[in-house]
Protein backbone atom coordinates (compact mmCIF):
# COMPACT_ATOMS: atom_id res chain seq x y z
CA UNK A 1 0.00 0.00 0.00
CA UNK A 2 2.85 2.22 1.12
CA UNK A 3 4.47 1.97 -2.60
CA UNK A 4 1.65 3.87 -4.20
CA UNK A 5 1.90 6.65 -2.15
CA UNK A 6 3.91 9.82 -4.04
CA UNK A 7 5.62 12.61 -1.73
CA UNK A 8 6.30 16.10 -3.47
CA UNK A 9 9.51 17.41 -1.84
CA UNK A 10 10.08 21.23 -2.57
CA UNK A 11 13.38 22.68 -1.91
CA UNK A 12 15.51 25.44 -3.60
CA UNK A 13 18.47 23.87 -2.58
CA UNK A 14 20.15 21.54 -4.62
CA UNK A 15 21.98 19.72 -2.31
CA UNK A 16 19.04 19.19 0.38
CA UNK A 17 16.81 18.23 -2.43
CA UNK A 18 19.64 15.79 -3.07
CA UNK A 19 19.72 14.70 0.22
CA UNK A 20 15.66 14.38 0.82
CA UNK A 21 15.70 12.36 -2.07
CA UNK A 22 18.10 10.11 -1.50
CA UNK A 23 16.48 9.40 2.09
CA UNK A 24 13.01 8.66 0.15
CA UNK A 25 14.65 6.55 -2.35
CA UNK A 26 15.51 4.13 0.32
CA UNK A 27 11.71 3.57 1.43
CA UNK A 28 8.49 2.50 -0.13
CA UNK A 29 7.42 6.31 -0.88
CA UNK A 30 7.47 7.39 -4.73
CA UNK A 31 8.50 10.81 -5.07
CA UNK A 32 8.89 14.14 -6.96
CA UNK A 33 11.36 17.01 -6.68
CA UNK A 34 9.84 20.56 -7.24
CA UNK A 35 12.94 23.23 -6.92
CA UNK A 36 10.03 26.06 -5.90
CA UNK A 37 6.42 26.36 -5.26
CA UNK A 38 6.08 27.14 -9.09
CA UNK A 39 6.90 24.03 -10.28
CA UNK A 40 5.30 22.35 -7.27
CA UNK A 41 2.31 23.65 -8.29
CA UNK A 42 2.34 22.77 -11.99
CA UNK A 43 3.20 19.24 -10.58
CA UNK A 44 0.17 18.94 -7.77
CA UNK A 45 -1.64 20.25 -11.39
CA UNK A 46 -0.77 17.18 -13.41
CA UNK A 47 0.45 14.08 -10.85
CA UNK A 48 -1.69 12.19 -7.82
CA UNK A 49 0.43 13.51 -4.79
CA UNK A 50 -0.43 12.56 -1.14
CA UNK A 51 1.56 14.84 0.83
CA UNK A 52 3.98 17.98 0.44
CA UNK A 53 6.91 18.40 2.38
CA UNK A 54 8.27 21.90 1.15
CA UNK A 55 11.13 24.25 2.27
CA UNK A 56 9.82 27.56 3.33
CA UNK A 57 12.24 30.61 1.70
CA UNK A 58 11.82 29.93 -1.93
CA UNK A 59 11.95 32.10 -5.15
CA UNK A 60 9.14 32.93 -6.89
CA UNK A 61 6.07 30.95 -5.12
CA UNK A 62 7.20 30.74 -1.41
CA UNK A 63 6.07 27.72 0.82
CA UNK A 64 3.71 29.99 2.86
CA UNK A 65 2.08 30.67 -0.82
CA UNK A 66 2.32 27.22 -1.65
CA UNK A 67 0.37 26.26 1.23
CA UNK A 68 -2.27 28.85 0.51
CA UNK A 69 -2.60 27.45 -2.78
CA UNK A 70 -2.99 23.59 -1.40
CA UNK A 71 -5.51 25.18 1.00
CA UNK A 72 -7.11 26.49 -1.55
CA UNK A 73 -7.47 23.78 -4.45
CA UNK A 74 -6.76 20.28 -2.54
CA UNK A 75 -7.28 21.15 1.32
CA UNK A 76 -7.28 17.53 2.23
CA UNK A 77 -3.69 17.32 1.16
CA UNK A 78 -1.06 17.49 4.00
CA UNK A 79 1.88 20.26 4.03
CA UNK A 80 4.87 19.69 6.00
CA UNK A 81 6.90 22.65 6.11
CA UNK A 82 10.44 23.07 6.56
CA UNK A 83 12.24 25.92 8.20
CA UNK A 84 15.06 27.18 9.46
CA UNK A 85 14.92 28.16 13.30
CA UNK A 86 14.83 32.00 12.91
CA UNK A 87 11.23 31.98 11.47
CA UNK A 88 9.58 28.92 13.88
CA UNK A 89 6.95 31.96 14.78
CA UNK A 90 6.04 32.17 11.23
CA UNK A 91 5.65 27.85 10.58
CA UNK A 92 3.51 28.19 13.82
CA UNK A 93 1.40 30.82 11.62
CA UNK A 94 1.44 28.63 9.18
CA UNK A 95 0.15 25.32 10.95
CA UNK A 96 -2.85 27.74 12.15
CA UNK A 97 -3.21 28.30 8.36
CA UNK A 98 -3.87 24.64 7.88
CA UNK A 99 0.02 22.98 7.67
CA UNK A 100 -0.04 20.01 9.18
CA UNK A 101 3.23 20.79 10.85
CA UNK A 102 7.09 21.54 10.82
CA UNK A 103 10.51 20.54 10.86
CA UNK A 104 12.58 22.55 12.08
CA UNK A 105 16.37 22.59 10.14
CA UNK A 106 18.65 20.93 10.56
CA UNK A 107 16.81 17.51 11.01
CA UNK A 108 17.85 13.91 10.85
CA UNK A 109 16.70 11.53 7.72
CA UNK A 110 14.57 9.36 10.48
CA UNK A 111 13.13 12.83 12.08
CA UNK A 112 11.75 13.14 8.64
CA UNK A 113 10.80 10.01 7.96
CA UNK A 114 8.68 9.23 10.80
CA UNK A 115 6.87 12.56 10.45
CA UNK A 116 5.57 11.66 7.22
CA UNK A 117 4.37 8.67 8.31
CA UNK A 118 2.55 10.08 11.26
CA UNK A 119 1.22 12.67 9.15
CA UNK A 120 0.07 9.65 6.34
CA UNK A 121 -1.37 7.26 9.23
CA UNK A 122 -3.02 10.41 10.71
CA UNK A 123 -1.95 9.60 14.13
CA UNK A 124 -1.30 11.87 16.72
CA UNK A 125 2.11 12.58 18.07
CA UNK A 126 3.40 9.74 20.92
CA UNK A 127 5.36 12.65 23.22
CA UNK A 128 3.53 14.18 25.78
CA UNK A 129 -0.02 13.23 24.20
CA UNK A 130 -2.15 12.77 27.33
CA UNK A 131 -4.13 15.53 28.57
CA UNK A 132 -3.22 17.25 31.39
CA UNK A 133 -6.46 16.62 34.15
CA UNK A 134 -5.21 18.03 37.37
CA UNK A 135 -8.86 19.43 38.34
CA UNK A 136 -11.33 16.78 39.76
CA UNK A 137 -14.14 17.64 36.88
CA UNK A 138 -11.20 17.02 33.95
CA UNK A 139 -9.99 13.64 35.70
CA UNK A 140 -14.03 12.80 36.12
CA UNK A 141 -14.13 14.36 32.39
CA UNK A 142 -10.96 11.80 31.08
CA UNK A 143 -12.61 8.85 33.26
CA UNK A 144 -15.66 8.82 31.65
CA UNK A 145 -13.86 9.78 28.29
CA UNK A 146 -12.17 6.10 28.83
CA UNK A 147 -15.46 4.14 29.03
CA UNK A 148 -16.97 4.89 26.03
CA UNK A 149 -13.73 4.62 24.15
CA UNK A 150 -14.14 1.34 24.82
CA UNK A 151 -17.15 1.16 22.86
CA UNK A 152 -18.09 2.52 18.68
CA UNK A 153 -20.61 4.88 20.40
CA UNK A 154 -20.70 8.29 19.10
CA UNK A 155 -19.70 10.93 21.13
CA UNK A 156 -20.37 15.01 20.89
CA UNK A 157 -17.82 16.94 23.01
CA UNK A 158 -18.71 20.41 23.85
CA UNK A 159 -17.00 23.42 25.44
CA UNK A 160 -15.53 26.64 25.25
CA UNK A 161 -13.30 27.40 22.20
CA UNK A 162 -9.61 26.09 22.79
CA UNK A 163 -10.62 24.18 25.97
CA UNK A 164 -8.89 20.90 24.59
CA UNK A 165 -12.19 19.49 22.87
CA UNK A 166 -9.87 17.97 19.99
CA UNK A 167 -7.54 16.45 22.58
CA UNK A 168 -10.17 14.56 24.21
CA UNK A 169 -11.19 13.56 20.76
CA UNK A 170 -7.39 12.26 20.12
CA UNK A 171 -7.34 10.89 24.02
CA UNK A 172 -10.65 8.85 23.03
CA UNK A 173 -9.36 7.23 19.81
CA UNK A 174 -5.78 6.55 21.45
CA UNK A 175 -8.20 3.99 24.34
CA UNK A 176 -10.56 2.74 21.72
CA UNK A 177 -9.60 -0.54 20.01
CA UNK A 178 -9.11 1.24 16.79
CA UNK A 179 -6.01 3.10 18.14
CA UNK A 180 -3.96 1.22 15.31
CA UNK A 181 -6.29 2.87 12.61
CA UNK A 182 -6.63 6.08 11.49
CA UNK A 183 -7.76 9.12 13.61
CA UNK A 184 -8.73 12.09 10.82
CA UNK A 185 -10.36 15.22 11.63
CA UNK A 186 -11.41 17.96 9.66
CA UNK A 187 -12.47 21.25 10.74
CA UNK A 188 -15.71 22.35 9.35
CA UNK A 189 -15.74 25.99 9.22
CA UNK A 190 -12.20 25.83 7.97
CA UNK A 191 -13.24 24.42 4.85
CA UNK A 192 -14.66 26.48 2.00
CA UNK A 193 -18.19 25.25 1.17
CA UNK A 194 -17.79 24.37 -1.60
CA UNK A 195 -15.08 22.54 -1.03
CA UNK A 196 -16.44 20.58 2.08
CA UNK A 197 -18.71 17.81 0.52
CA UNK A 198 -15.84 16.49 -1.70
CA UNK A 199 -13.23 16.77 1.23
CA UNK A 200 -15.57 14.63 3.63
CA UNK A 201 -17.09 12.22 1.31
CA UNK A 202 -14.15 12.53 -1.68
CA UNK A 203 -14.18 13.21 -5.23
CA UNK A 204 -13.55 11.68 -9.05
CA UNK A 205 -10.98 12.79 -11.61
CA UNK A 206 -13.14 16.14 -13.25
CA UNK A 207 -16.11 15.85 -10.90
CA UNK A 208 -15.44 19.43 -10.93
CA UNK A 209 -13.50 22.36 -11.80
CA UNK A 210 -9.85 21.94 -10.20
CA UNK A 211 -10.53 18.07 -9.60
CA UNK A 212 -7.45 16.83 -10.95
CA UNK A 213 -7.24 13.46 -9.57
CA UNK A 214 -9.49 11.68 -8.08
CA UNK A 215 -9.13 11.80 -4.28
CA UNK A 216 -10.66 10.20 -1.09
CA UNK A 217 -12.71 11.60 1.23
CA UNK A 218 -12.35 11.71 5.16
CA UNK A 219 -14.46 9.27 5.58
CA UNK A 220 -12.60 6.85 3.73
CA UNK A 221 -9.44 7.66 5.40
CA UNK A 222 -11.05 7.21 8.50
CA UNK A 223 -12.12 3.97 7.63
CA UNK A 224 -11.74 1.28 10.54
CA UNK A 225 -10.64 4.52 12.57
CA UNK A 226 -12.11 7.52 13.87
CA UNK A 227 -13.25 10.52 12.23
CA UNK A 228 -13.25 13.55 13.82
CA UNK A 229 -15.81 16.50 12.72
CA UNK A 230 -14.99 19.57 14.47
CA UNK A 231 -17.21 22.81 14.57
CA UNK A 232 -19.73 20.69 13.13
CA UNK A 233 -22.48 23.45 13.63
CA UNK A 234 -20.43 25.51 10.90
CA UNK A 235 -21.88 22.58 8.74
CA UNK A 236 -24.14 23.81 6.25
CA UNK A 237 -28.01 22.19 6.05
CA UNK A 238 -27.67 21.02 2.88
CA UNK A 239 -24.73 18.95 3.75
CA UNK A 240 -26.28 17.76 7.14
CA UNK A 241 -28.84 15.88 5.55
CA UNK A 242 -25.87 13.92 3.22
CA UNK A 243 -24.00 13.47 6.81
CA UNK A 244 -27.27 12.35 8.36
CA UNK A 245 -27.27 9.75 5.31
CA UNK A 246 -23.80 8.35 5.51
CA UNK A 247 -24.21 8.15 8.72
CA UNK A 248 -27.51 5.91 8.95
CA UNK A 249 -26.45 4.09 5.83
CA UNK A 250 -22.79 3.55 6.88
CA UNK A 251 -21.86 4.13 3.37
CA UNK A 252 -20.38 6.67 0.97
CA UNK A 253 -20.24 7.69 -2.63
CA UNK A 254 -17.29 10.08 -3.53
CA UNK A 255 -18.55 13.33 -5.63
CA UNK A 256 -18.75 12.61 -9.15
CA UNK A 257 -18.46 8.82 -8.50
CA UNK A 258 -20.99 5.90 -8.44
CA UNK A 259 -19.66 3.25 -6.68
CA UNK A 260 -20.64 2.63 -2.98
CA UNK A 261 -18.18 2.67 -0.12
CA UNK A 262 -18.96 0.78 3.23
CA UNK A 263 -17.71 2.62 6.00
CA UNK A 264 -16.91 1.47 9.57
CA UNK A 265 -16.19 5.21 11.53
CA UNK A 266 -16.64 6.13 14.90
CA UNK A 267 -18.23 9.47 14.63
CA UNK A 268 -16.46 12.09 16.84
CA UNK A 269 -18.31 15.26 16.58
CA UNK A 270 -17.30 18.92 18.71
CA UNK A 271 -19.00 22.18 19.28
CA UNK A 272 -18.11 25.34 20.90
CA UNK A 273 -22.01 26.09 20.42
CA UNK A 274 -25.20 26.08 21.87
CA UNK A 275 -26.40 22.98 19.97
CA UNK A 276 -29.79 23.06 21.29
CA UNK A 277 -30.39 26.47 20.27
CA UNK A 278 -29.22 26.03 16.44
CA UNK A 279 -31.88 23.11 16.46
CA UNK A 280 -34.17 25.68 17.72
CA UNK A 281 -33.48 28.26 15.28
CA UNK A 282 -33.67 25.66 11.96
CA UNK A 283 -29.60 26.08 11.80
CA UNK A 284 -29.48 22.63 12.50
CA UNK A 285 -31.10 19.35 12.02
CA UNK A 286 -32.95 18.36 14.57
CA UNK A 287 -32.51 14.24 13.44
CA UNK A 288 -28.57 14.73 12.86
CA UNK A 289 -28.13 16.22 16.42
CA UNK A 290 -29.67 13.16 18.30
CA UNK A 291 -27.38 11.07 16.15
CA UNK A 292 -24.42 12.71 17.22
CA UNK A 293 -25.35 13.60 20.43
CA UNK A 294 -25.35 10.05 22.15
CA UNK A 295 -22.38 9.98 24.56
CA UNK A 296 -22.09 13.89 25.14
CA UNK A 297 -18.58 15.15 27.47
CA UNK A 298 -18.12 18.70 28.10
CA UNK A 299 -14.81 20.58 28.80
CA UNK A 300 -15.06 23.49 31.50
CA UNK A 301 -13.54 26.47 30.84
CA UNK A 302 -10.14 26.89 32.07
CA UNK A 303 -10.73 29.36 34.22
CA UNK A 304 -13.22 27.01 36.60
CA UNK A 305 -10.50 24.68 36.77
CA UNK A 306 -7.36 26.62 38.23
CA UNK A 307 -6.03 23.30 39.45
CA UNK A 308 -4.85 22.47 35.50
CA UNK A 309 -3.20 25.42 34.78
CA UNK A 310 0.04 25.56 36.09
CA UNK A 311 0.32 21.90 35.39
CA UNK A 312 -0.75 22.53 31.47
CA UNK A 313 1.62 25.76 31.02
CA UNK A 314 4.34 23.43 32.27
CA UNK A 315 3.48 20.29 29.98
CA UNK A 316 3.18 23.63 26.78
CA UNK A 317 6.78 24.57 27.64
CA UNK A 318 8.24 21.31 27.58
CA UNK A 319 6.46 20.74 24.26
CA UNK A 320 7.83 24.17 22.95
CA UNK A 321 10.95 23.85 24.00
CA UNK A 322 11.86 20.73 22.28
CA UNK A 323 10.01 21.35 19.18
CA UNK A 324 12.41 24.53 19.11
CA UNK A 325 15.32 22.48 20.29
CA UNK A 326 15.64 25.09 23.12
CA UNK A 327 16.93 24.40 26.56
CA UNK A 328 14.24 23.92 29.13
CA UNK A 329 12.89 26.92 30.60
CA UNK A 330 11.11 27.29 33.86
CA UNK A 331 8.03 29.51 35.28
CA UNK A 332 9.35 31.69 37.99
CA UNK A 333 6.65 31.59 41.16
CA UNK A 334 5.43 35.20 40.24
CA UNK A 335 4.74 34.04 36.84
CA UNK A 336 2.78 31.03 38.31
CA UNK A 337 0.62 33.75 40.18
CA UNK A 338 -0.09 36.11 37.17
CA UNK A 339 -0.97 32.55 35.29
CA UNK A 340 -3.28 32.26 37.91
CA UNK A 341 -5.00 35.29 38.53
CA UNK A 342 -5.45 35.60 34.50
CA UNK A 343 -9.47 34.53 33.30
CA UNK A 344 -8.05 32.73 29.83
CA UNK A 345 -11.59 34.05 27.70
CA UNK A 346 -9.39 31.90 25.17
CA UNK A 347 -8.68 28.86 27.48
CA UNK A 348 -5.48 26.46 26.92
CA UNK A 349 -5.04 27.49 23.32
CA UNK A 350 -4.43 31.26 25.33
CA UNK A 351 -2.10 29.81 27.32
CA UNK A 352 -0.77 27.86 24.57
CA UNK A 353 -0.22 30.90 22.78
CA UNK A 354 1.03 32.96 26.41
CA UNK A 355 3.23 30.60 27.08
CA UNK A 356 4.81 30.46 23.22
CA UNK A 357 5.57 34.28 23.08
CA UNK A 358 7.19 33.84 26.82
CA UNK A 359 9.19 31.48 25.32
CA UNK A 360 10.16 33.74 22.44
CA UNK A 361 10.61 36.71 24.70
CA UNK A 362 12.43 35.42 28.24
CA UNK A 363 15.61 35.70 29.16
CA UNK A 364 18.23 33.51 31.11
CA UNK A 365 15.55 30.55 31.02
CA UNK A 366 13.64 31.58 33.32
CA UNK A 367 9.68 32.84 32.31
CA UNK A 368 9.12 36.48 34.12
CA UNK A 369 5.36 37.89 34.38
CA UNK A 370 6.18 40.23 32.10
CA UNK A 371 7.39 37.70 29.02
CA UNK A 372 3.31 36.41 29.09
CA UNK A 373 2.20 39.51 28.18
CA UNK A 374 -1.18 38.68 30.09
CA UNK A 375 -1.91 42.29 31.34
CA UNK A 376 -4.12 44.24 28.75
CA UNK A 377 -7.18 42.35 28.08
CA UNK A 378 -9.56 45.28 26.68
CA UNK A 379 -9.17 45.40 23.40
CA UNK A 380 -9.21 41.26 21.12
CA UNK A 381 -5.86 40.28 20.99
CA UNK A 382 -4.18 43.67 22.06
CA UNK A 383 -1.89 42.33 24.64
CA UNK A 384 0.17 40.48 22.38
CA UNK A 385 -0.07 43.35 19.70
CA UNK A 386 1.64 45.76 22.28
CA UNK A 387 3.82 43.49 23.84
CA UNK A 388 4.90 42.16 20.86
CA UNK A 389 6.23 44.96 19.07
CA UNK A 390 9.90 44.07 19.37
CA UNK A 391 9.52 40.64 18.30
CA UNK A 392 7.77 41.74 15.38
CA UNK A 393 10.50 44.08 14.18
CA UNK A 394 12.25 41.21 12.85
CA UNK A 395 9.09 41.03 10.26
CA UNK A 396 8.42 44.69 9.45
CA UNK A 397 8.18 46.12 6.12
CA UNK A 398 8.72 50.17 6.08
CA UNK A 399 5.39 51.14 6.18
CA UNK A 400 2.52 53.37 8.99
CA UNK A 401 0.11 52.25 10.72
CA UNK A 402 -3.48 53.49 8.58
CA UNK A 403 -4.64 56.49 10.30
CA UNK A 404 -8.49 55.61 9.05
CA UNK A 405 -9.24 53.07 10.99
CA UNK A 406 -13.30 52.67 9.19
CA UNK A 407 -14.43 50.40 7.05
CA UNK A 408 -11.76 51.03 4.09
CA UNK A 409 -8.88 48.48 5.54
CA UNK A 410 -11.29 46.00 5.69
CA UNK A 411 -12.93 46.06 2.64
CA UNK A 412 -9.74 45.77 1.06
CA UNK A 413 -8.64 42.66 3.19
CA UNK A 414 -12.25 41.02 2.76
CA UNK A 415 -11.98 41.48 -1.26
CA UNK A 416 -8.91 39.17 -1.30
CA UNK A 417 -10.94 36.40 0.92
CA UNK A 418 -14.18 36.13 -0.95
CA UNK A 419 -11.49 35.86 -4.02
CA UNK A 420 -9.80 33.01 -1.91
CA UNK A 421 -12.88 31.31 -0.92
CA UNK A 422 -15.76 32.48 -3.86
CA UNK A 423 -13.34 32.81 -6.92
CA UNK A 424 -9.77 30.88 -6.60
CA UNK A 425 -11.45 27.70 -4.63
CA UNK A 426 -13.93 26.98 -7.36
CA UNK A 427 -11.32 26.19 -9.37
CA UNK A 428 -10.51 29.66 -11.00
CA UNK A 429 -7.29 31.49 -10.00
CA UNK A 430 -8.90 35.36 -10.32
CA UNK A 431 -5.40 37.31 -9.64
CA UNK A 432 -4.30 36.23 -13.18
CA UNK A 433 -0.91 35.90 -14.37
CA UNK A 434 0.13 38.51 -11.32
CA UNK A 435 -0.87 36.34 -8.71
CA UNK A 436 2.85 35.90 -7.47
CA UNK A 437 3.97 39.65 -7.35
CA UNK A 438 0.17 40.82 -6.16
CA UNK A 439 0.45 37.60 -3.05
CA UNK A 440 3.97 38.46 -2.06
CA UNK A 441 2.92 42.14 -1.66
CA UNK A 442 -0.46 40.91 0.34
CA UNK A 443 1.90 38.33 2.27
CA UNK A 444 4.35 41.25 3.27
CA UNK A 445 1.44 43.47 4.80
CA UNK A 446 -0.38 41.02 5.97
CA UNK A 447 3.00 40.06 7.97
CA UNK A 448 4.38 43.55 8.75
CA UNK A 449 3.03 45.95 11.78
CA UNK A 450 -0.49 47.33 9.05
CA UNK A 451 -1.65 43.85 8.23
CA UNK A 452 -1.50 43.06 12.31
CA UNK A 453 -2.98 46.40 13.05
CA UNK A 454 -5.48 45.70 10.02
CA UNK A 455 -6.72 42.15 11.78
CA UNK A 456 -7.23 43.92 15.17
CA UNK A 457 -9.12 46.26 13.49
CA UNK A 458 -11.14 43.86 11.28
CA UNK A 459 -11.51 41.28 14.64
CA UNK A 460 -13.33 44.48 16.13
CA UNK A 461 -15.07 45.28 13.46
CA UNK A 462 -16.67 41.43 13.74
CA UNK A 463 -17.27 41.49 17.37
CA UNK A 464 -18.93 44.93 17.33
CA UNK A 465 -20.99 43.98 14.63
CA UNK A 466 -21.85 40.31 16.24
CA UNK A 467 -22.79 42.96 19.60
CA UNK A 468 -25.63 44.99 17.83
CA UNK A 469 -27.19 42.17 16.16
CA UNK A 470 -27.29 39.99 19.43
CA UNK A 471 -24.73 37.11 18.24
CA UNK A 472 -27.13 36.97 14.99
CA UNK A 473 -24.35 35.65 12.78
CA UNK A 474 -26.51 36.53 9.15
CA UNK A 475 -27.49 39.86 10.27
CA UNK A 476 -23.95 40.13 11.54
CA UNK A 477 -22.68 39.22 8.04
CA UNK A 478 -25.40 41.24 6.28
CA UNK A 479 -24.32 44.48 8.28
CA UNK A 480 -20.73 43.80 7.46
CA UNK A 481 -21.25 43.26 3.74
CA UNK A 482 -19.75 39.84 3.30
CA UNK A 483 -21.63 36.60 2.92
CA UNK A 484 -22.38 34.15 6.23
CA UNK A 485 -19.63 31.37 5.09
CA UNK A 486 -16.80 34.28 4.98
CA UNK A 487 -17.92 35.53 8.27
CA UNK A 488 -17.93 31.81 9.52
CA UNK A 489 -14.32 31.72 8.29
CA UNK A 490 -13.22 34.27 9.88
CA UNK A 491 -14.93 33.60 13.02
CA UNK A 492 -13.03 30.64 12.44
CA UNK A 493 -9.78 31.94 12.38
CA UNK A 494 -10.27 34.18 15.16
CA UNK A 495 -11.02 31.10 17.11
CA UNK A 496 -7.81 29.48 16.04
CA UNK A 497 -5.72 32.52 17.28
CA UNK A 498 -7.58 32.08 20.90
CA UNK A 499 -10.08 34.80 21.13
CA UNK A 500 -13.63 33.63 22.89
CA UNK A 501 -15.81 34.84 20.63
CA UNK A 502 -19.03 34.47 23.07
CA UNK A 503 -17.15 36.22 26.08
CA UNK A 504 -16.28 39.08 23.71
CA UNK A 505 -19.79 39.57 22.74
CA UNK A 506 -21.27 39.40 26.04
N1 LIG B 1 -5.85 18.91 28.77
C1 LIG B 1 -4.90 19.31 27.90
N2 LIG B 1 -3.64 18.85 28.03
C2 LIG B 1 -2.67 19.27 27.19
N3 LIG B 1 -2.85 20.16 26.21
C3 LIG B 1 -4.09 20.65 26.03
C4 LIG B 1 -5.16 20.24 26.86
N4 LIG B 1 -6.26 20.89 26.46
C5 LIG B 1 -5.89 21.65 25.43
N5 LIG B 1 -4.59 21.52 25.15
C6 LIG B 1 -3.84 22.25 24.11
O1 LIG B 1 -4.56 23.46 23.89
C7 LIG B 1 -4.70 23.76 22.52
C8 LIG B 1 -6.17 23.82 22.14
O2 LIG B 1 -6.74 22.54 22.28
P1 LIG B 1 -7.84 21.98 21.27
O3 LIG B 1 -7.48 22.32 19.88
O4 LIG B 1 -8.08 20.56 21.61
O5 LIG B 1 -9.07 22.90 21.70
P2 LIG B 1 -10.55 22.93 21.10
O6 LIG B 1 -11.49 23.00 22.24
O7 LIG B 1 -10.72 21.80 20.14
O8 LIG B 1 -10.54 24.33 20.33
P3 LIG B 1 -11.60 24.89 19.23
O9 LIG B 1 -12.94 24.98 19.89
O10 LIG B 1 -11.09 26.25 18.91
O11 LIG B 1 -11.55 23.95 18.08
C9 LIG B 1 -3.92 22.69 21.79
O12 LIG B 1 -2.63 23.18 21.55
C10 LIG B 1 -3.87 21.54 22.77
O13 LIG B 1 -2.73 20.75 22.57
Amino acid sequence: MMAKITILIVEDDPDLREALADTLALTDFNYLLAEDGQQAIQLLQNKSIDMVVSDVNMPKVDGYQLLQWVRQHVPQLPVLLMTAYGSVSQAVEAMKQGAVDYLVKPFEPDALLAEIRRVLQGTPKKSCDEPVAEEESSRQLLLLARKVAATDSTVLITGESGTGKEVLAQYIHRHSPRNEQPFVAINCAAIPENMLEATLFGHEKGAFTGAYSSSPGKFELANNGTLLLDEITEMPLGLQAKLLRVLQEREVERVGGRKTIRLDVRIIATTNREMLSYVQRGEFREDLYYRLCVFPLMWQPLRTRPRDIVPLAERLLVVHCRKLKHPIVKLSNEAKKTLLQYTWPGNVRELDNAIQRALILQQGNLIRPADLCLTTTSTVGQPVLQTMAPVLKERVINTSAPTDNNAQPMMAKELTSNEIEEGMLAGEDTHGSGSAMESSFDRAIESGPLGEDLKQREYELIIDALRTEGGRRRETALKLGISPRTLRYKLAKMREQGIDIETMIA
